[in-house]
């Protein structure tokens, strides 16, 4: 038993809708413990996640696992880049993008058989200005989106649905400068998000093409639009379309800035957070280690759906208080 591997479990008791109370009695049960030596740990605050990653790291830790969503999982990876430990994902957040993109499974006993698989790769991450993300960073809608998101007291993807429909009447567009290697435009945008990953979460494909071995950045740019076009665009950014909508530019890049007239609010992995008018948007090839299953991309085909079912239980769950 000498040689095996240290591995802490992170779990961030208030992400996406369902109960955590047994999630550390399915790990330890899941888990291989002639591979692993196990501990649990609890988040107690929003960033604690980052310390105690970075405690681990110093401790040689091998693995860290993320058990909560896209924001966990950045508080986490932010404390691994360019370390020895390796990232484990457990997908029990509202969106779940980045555990998506790499195929695991939104299933914490799925999930926790491919740790025991113990397959690292080295993953592409990114950078905006001195923000670290893994998934998507944006502006516009999907920032202003997350800024109404953390404000409520739901989470689940319903209530990203319910956001997004409500806030979308009220949003004004802005006018942006893009600077990269190919030069200097001015963009009247709804969004300009930029892909490590292909997904928000949710299976929402805002840039299909990414992948996070190319040392690349997918930018898109939804242009304005009208309350007729938002049927097309909603189907095709769940089919993995969006980049063939007419009214849509996207295109890769190691690196772009962003620059709007003030500061203003971003996202980073679906957290909103303040930045300055200028944002340098930069990918950093292979810095972080992760565990992932061994064909990427593929899920079942009833995923999203079950996905959308137990949303709705766990809402009608929480409304009732039961
Ligand atoms: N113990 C805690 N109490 C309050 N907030 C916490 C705690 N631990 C972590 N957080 C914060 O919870 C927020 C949400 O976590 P997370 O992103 O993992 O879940 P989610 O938003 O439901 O899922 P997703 O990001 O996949 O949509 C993060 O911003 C994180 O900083």
């Amino acid at each position: 038993m000498g040689t095996r591997k240290r591995l802490l479990a992170i779990i961030n008791p208030i992400s996406g809708t369902h109960s955590k109370v047994n999630i550390p009695e399915t790990i330890k049960a899941t888990l291989d413990d002639s591979i692993f030596d196990i501990q649990i740990k609890f988040t107690e605050y929003a960033g604690h996640a980052t310390i105690l990653t970075k405690e681990a790291v110093a401790e040689k830790t091998d693995y860290v696992l993320s058990v909560g969503g896209d924001g966990t999982c950045n508080e986490i990876a932010k404390a691994l880049i360019h370390s020895d430990t390796a990232l484990g994902i457990i997908p029990i957040g509202s969106g779940n993008g980045l555990a998506r993109h790499l195929g695991i499974p939104i299933d914490v006993v799925r999930a926790l058989k491919i740790v025991n698989e113990n397959r690292t790769v080295a993953l592409d991450y990114c950078k905006a200005n001195d923000k670290v993300f893994f998934c998507t960073c944006g502006v516009g809608f999907d920032a202003w989106v997350s800024m109404k998101f953390a404000e409520d007291k739901h989470r689940g993807g319903l209530t990203y649905l319910r956001k997004a429909v409500t806030e979308y009447m009220k949003y004004k567009t802005e006018t942006y400068r893009l600077e990269s290697k190919d030069g200097s435009v001015k963009e009247k945008a709804f969004l300009i998000a930029c892909g490590n990953a292909s997904q928000y979460g949710n299976n929402a494909y805002i840039a299909p093409r990414a992948n996070m071995q190319d040392g690349k950045l997918d930018v898109t740019i939804i242009r304005p639009f009208t309350p007729f076009d938002i049927g097309p665009l909603a189907v095709q950014l769940f089919t993995k379309l969006i980049d063939r909508n007419s009214n849509i530019k996207t295109f890769e890049t190691e690196s772009i800035s962003i620059i709007r007239e003030k500061p203003g609010i971003m996202h980073i992995d679906g957290e909103p957070i303040m930045m300055d008018a200028r944002i340098d948007v930069s990918c950093i090839p292979g810095g972080l280690k992760a565990l992932v299953p061994e064909e990427n991309n593929k899920k079942s085909l009833i995923e999203p759906i079950q996905s959308v079912f137990w949303d709705v239980v766990d809402t009608i769950k929480t409304e009732l208080n039961i």
